[in-house]
């Protein structure tokens, strides 16, 4: 070995130096080989093994993490003393304040205070009261307490000064033997006393400054300032101190104060890993609301190191309660990935189908059946998409049917079209008028369902897998998606119309399987009627502008309560949405799946070409309900409706005639004026009459145009029942009339049940109407 002085060793090579207590691990071979002495090879191995230790060592990230810690902490030693010192003045201020409220009452005298202030003068009696029958209760308790203690100790020294006196005058060897036991007793619990003692002279003030520290300790929970060096972790982990911390700084007034009186925050579910993030649960402090904290959501965020799309305060079961939720930093980026069907598989729809990831990371399986969707945002941000990939979804399952009416021109759903049963796409008035004509089917559909569904055994309240795959039954999924629909709610035509027929068909369709997915740029209360927002149950928008639009979406209320797709930003959230009703949580903010169709990219087809197959495969057409698109509507009857409105009343005036006839079938007769109303009259040969100054409709009239009518079709084939009669072909009614058109003729014998001669005379006279005589 060579030395400072001698950097040439023994046989005169270079060596390195080598100081005090440096570790050689890299000893020169030569040099190790030449000394074989027992002391100098233990030495060796020693320093061999350390040295792989202490390399092991460093490599390990987790001792290092430690060491880092460590010394991190021993940096900060001088502040945590002053802390702790801090922590034990404050703890001795807490157990005076805590005695002093004790022995005034201070916490019943509070609550008298505040039972004055809210003027209740029952609860303050009652405060009052408590305080005498407390008061009285804790000193009496504290008297009892001490009493017995002072007893206790009286008749000890009794029984000590009695023992020590026999134990003067009698030897102990002379004693019997119980008395022996008992002075072994009084010797071994003097012992333990003494040893008691002599520990707590150091134990004691010890304890007591523990307890001091404890008491004085900062009331926001967890310990994380003992480990947490930095926020550099703080990425992935949000602590209840942290999120305590964050409500602090959010400038509200009432919480501050809570903060400042040293307040604690009650977690009724402690942040606790939920997905991509984490959730906690928290009782906010008296003067504070959930809606409070969400307005404050950008200072919450910032607060917690994130951004607000990852910062969600929203209002638990009640005001005052907070759930937030808060993303790991950047997991929100990302998209959903591939969509679970991309390449194989099929769907079954009452099980939904796959839509997105929620912010838990979670696929979403979204419901179908049962449930109608609402879905919007602002332009471009992925509505027309997300119900693509609804359709696709159902398109796998072999049961469904779907029909689709675009309100616009867009190629959208153009690769679906084999598998569409109804398609229209366009901006015309014929597409309006058809989707109108979809959703009157529909409704049709829809009774016609209700028939067959009562007509089951057990009559099941709804449809039902098994149900839906009997083909005869016709009770399978069926799917309407209009997109852009606010263009034919507000069509000038159709709107109204489509707006009672999809609010029908949103209230009763559900039970039998008949879905509705409704996509507007556009949802404001005047676009989309209140009816239909208030009544879908799955609300889903994307990048919305206002709070309006928000609501219109998502129900009323849902912004005030946090749940705000406002949050999202146009284009770099493009495919997110917020959603309600989509999962049993509250709100789900969905990073929806995308099957591309643009830019010369077409997944969609692949996809309806296997829907196409699986159809094939089932032996299913792609049409399962009857109406074919171009099918016209049978004509309506205006004479039997106007018969039927007349009722059992022997004449009403025209007006109210058109107000039930409005009534009766608002889709004919919405828009009809008196002048339509003569119209159709005259052509069935009838004419109002006056009487009392007013034109009426006398039932006898509508009665004998509608049994001439009758009587003229009997003698005709089959085929021309639906042509309407000429305005002179009313004739005699036949005398069986009655017999053989029950309905009628009991309609008629209720119009004039006084005079049925009469009745059949004036229909023999269809034009003798004005002035008739039985007017009187
Ligand atoms: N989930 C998604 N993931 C990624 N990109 C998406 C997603 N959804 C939509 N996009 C992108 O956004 C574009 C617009 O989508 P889409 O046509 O569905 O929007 P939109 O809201 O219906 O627009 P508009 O109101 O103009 O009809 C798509 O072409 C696609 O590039």
């Amino acid at each position: 070995m060579s030395t400072p002085e001698n950097p040439r060793g023994r046989g005169g090579e270079l060596v390195p130096k080598v100081y005090d207590g440096e570790i050689m691990t890299g000893t020169d071979d030569k040099a190790a080989t030449a000394d074989r002495r027992p002391v100098a090879v233990v030495r060796r191995a020693f320093i061999d093994c350390t040295g792989r230790l202490i390399g092991r060592v460093r490599e390990s990230g987790r001792i290092a993490r430690w060491r880092g810690l460590l010394a991190y902490r021993a940096r900060k030693l001088p502040a945590d003393v002053v802390r702790l010192l801090w922590f034990l003045l404050r703890g001795h201020g807490r157990w005076i304040v805590k005695a002093w409220t004790w022995a005034t009452y201070a916490d019943l005298r509070s609550d008298a205070r505040q039972a004055r202030m809210s003027g209740d003068a029952q609860a303050r009696r009652e405060a009052q009261e408590t305080i005498r029958a407390d008061a009285k209760a804790r000193w009496a308790k504290l008297g009892i307490g001490l009493r017995r203690i002072v007893i206790s100790a009286a008749v000890l020294t009794v029984v000590l000064v009695l023992l020590a006196l026999v134990e003067m005058l009698f030897d102990r060897a002379d004693m019997p033997g119980w008395l022996v036991t008992v002075y072994q007793v009084r010797d071994f619990g003097a012992a333990a006393v003494r040893v008691t003692v002599s520990w707590l002279a150091v134990l004691g003030p010890l304890g007591w400054l523990v307890a001091a520290v404890w008491e004085g300790r900062d009331r926001t929970p967890g310990a994380g300032w003992l480990t947490q060096p930095d926020r550099a972790d703080a990425d992935s982990w949000v602590d209840e101190r942290m999120i305590s911390r964050a409500l602090a700084h959010l400038g509200i007034a009432p919480m501050n104060a809570f903060f400042k009186n040293g307040g604690e925050l009650v977690y009724l579910t402690p942040a606790r890993k939920d997905g991509d993030g984490t959730a906690a649960r928290i009782r906010l402090p008296l003067g504070v609301t959930a809606d409070m904290v969400a307005d404050r959501r950008p200072t919450l965020a910032a607060n917690l190191g994130r951004a607000s799309l990852e910062t969600w305060p929203t209002k638990g079961d009640e005001d005052g309660v907070l759930d937030l939720w808060v993303a790991d930093k950047g997991t929100l980026q990302g998209g959903a990935g591939d969509w679970p069907l991309l390449q194989d598989g099929a769907a079954d729809v009452f099980d939904g189908v796959p839509f997105g990831l929620t912010q838990r990371g979670l696929i979403v399986n979204a419901p179908l059946l049962e449930a109608n969707w609402l879905i919007g945002g602002r332009p471009g941000q992925g509505k027309t998409s997300a119900m693509r990939t609804l359709l696709l979804g159902a398109a796998l399952d072999p049961t469904a049917e779907l029909w689709v009416y675009v309100m616009g021109e867009s190629p959208d759903f153009e690769p679906l079209k084999p598998r569409l049963s109804r398609y229209r796409m366009g901006m015309d008035d014929s597409v309006a008028a058809d989707a109108v004509a979809a959703l009157r089917d529909l409704t049709e559909e829809m009774e016609r369902r209700g028939r067959t569904l009562g007509a089951q055994p057990g009559q099941p309240p709804k449809v039902s897998r098994k149900l839906a795959d009997n083909p005869r039954l016709g009770l399978h999924p069926l799917v309407l998606a209009i997109d852009e629909c606010h263009e034919l709610f507000q069509h000038n035509k159709h709107g109204k119309q489509a707006e009672e027929l999809a609010v029908r068909l949103i209230k009763r369709g559900r039970k039998y399987g008949i879905i509705l997915l409704l996509a507007t740029q556009s949802p404001t209360k005047d676009s989309i009627p209140k009816e239909i927002t208030r009544n879908v149950s799955c609300g889903v928008a994307f990048a919305v502008a206002d709070h309006i639009a928000n609501d219109g979406l998502l129900g009323a209320g849902r912004y005030r309560a946090g749940i705000r797709a406002t949050e999202l930003r146009m284009k770099t959230d493009r495919g997110t949405c917020v959603a309600v009703g989509i999962t049993d949580e509250a709100w789900e903010l969905v990073r929806t799946f995308y099957v591309t169709f643009e830019d010369g990219t077409d997944l969609v087809t692949p996809v309806v070409a296997r829907a196409m197959a699986l159809l094939a495969e089932h032996g299913r057409p792609v049409a399962l309900t009857a109406a074919p698109a171009n099918e016209q509507p049978a004509p309506v009857d205006h004479l039997a409706d106007i018969a039927d409105v007349i009722g059992g009343e022997k004449r009403v005036r025209t007006q109210t005639v058109l107000a039930r006839l409005i009534a009766h079938n608002p889709d004919e007769y919405n828009g009809w004026t008196l002048t339509d109303l003569s119209a159709a009259l005259a052509g069935y040969g009838l004419t109002p009459a006056k009487s009392h100054g007013v034109m009426v409709i006398r039932a006898d009239d509508a009665a004998s145009a509608l049994a001439a009518r009758e009587d003229g079709e009997t003698g005709e084939d089959t085929g021309s029942r639906g042509v309407l009669p000429e305005a002179g072909a009313a004739q005699t009614p036949p005398a069986d009339l009655g017999k053989r058109h029950k309905g009628r003729q009991q309609r008629s014998r209720l119009n004039t049940p006084e005079n049925p001669g009469e009745r059949r005379e004036s229909a023999t006279r269809p034009d003798s109407l004005p002035g008739s005589a039985d007017d009187g």
